[in-house]
């Protein structure tokens, strides 16, 4: 590879998809909603091993991307009991502090969700507080509906897709 006198940025790109989880029989969700560290009141909660939080898991997957330090799965694997019900706000902070440990500064990480509920735009900034604070670095979050189509447009789950950068420091 060519030397570079300081080291270049690397990106990653993480994707993450959680369906919804059943209702009651009488329409009301029983598992709550926490989707991008947020918890959405009276909305349908996403099924998961942890809390379902795919946007949440898709920034945690794009730092680990970026730092080539394997994936979610590789640290919060299903067979690890401890990350039972893990908040999404927990995932992200220790991916950050991983990625971190791995010798990475973070520059940023974006991420859009695919869904048509919850309405995200009203608590955008509010959202991207929390996942900055967790991430140690800024965090932004978009929303876009697939338009009707698929299985977001169905209503039936909700998929992230994020990137982040980081940076080598002292290498
Ligand atoms: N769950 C969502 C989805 C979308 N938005 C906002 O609406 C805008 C238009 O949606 P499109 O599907 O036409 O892209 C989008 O840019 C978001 O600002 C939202 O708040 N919550
Ligand atoms: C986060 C973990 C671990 O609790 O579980 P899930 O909530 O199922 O999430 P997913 O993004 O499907 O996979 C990663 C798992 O390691």
């Amino acid at each position: 590879m060519q030397a570079h006198s300081a080291p270049l940025p690397r990106t990653g790109i993480g994707i993450d998809t959680h369906a919804f989880a059943p209702e009651s029989s009488d329409g009301a969700a029983q598992v709550p909603l926490w989707l991008a560290g947020l918890l959405w009141e009276g909305e349908r909660g996403l099924s998961g091993h942890s809390d379902g939080d795919a946007v949440a898991h898709a920034a945690a997957d794009a730092l680990f991307s970026a730092a080539g330090v394997g994936d979610l799965g590789t640290h919060f694997g299903t067979d690890r009991p401890e990350w039972k019900g893990a908040s999404g706000v927990r995932l992200l902070s220790e991916a950050a502090r991983i990625v971190r440990a791995a010798g990475f500064e973070i520059g940023n990480v974006a991420v859009q969700f695919v869904g048509n509920r919850p309405k995200f735009s009203p608590r955008r900034a509010e959202a991207e507080a929390v996942l900055s604070a967790a991430a140690g670095a800024p965090v932004s979050v978009s929303a876009t509906t697939s338009d009707g189509l698929g299985f977001p447009g169905r209503g039936e789950g909700i998929t992230a897709m994020a990137t982040a950068l980081v940076v080598a420091v002292n290498p």
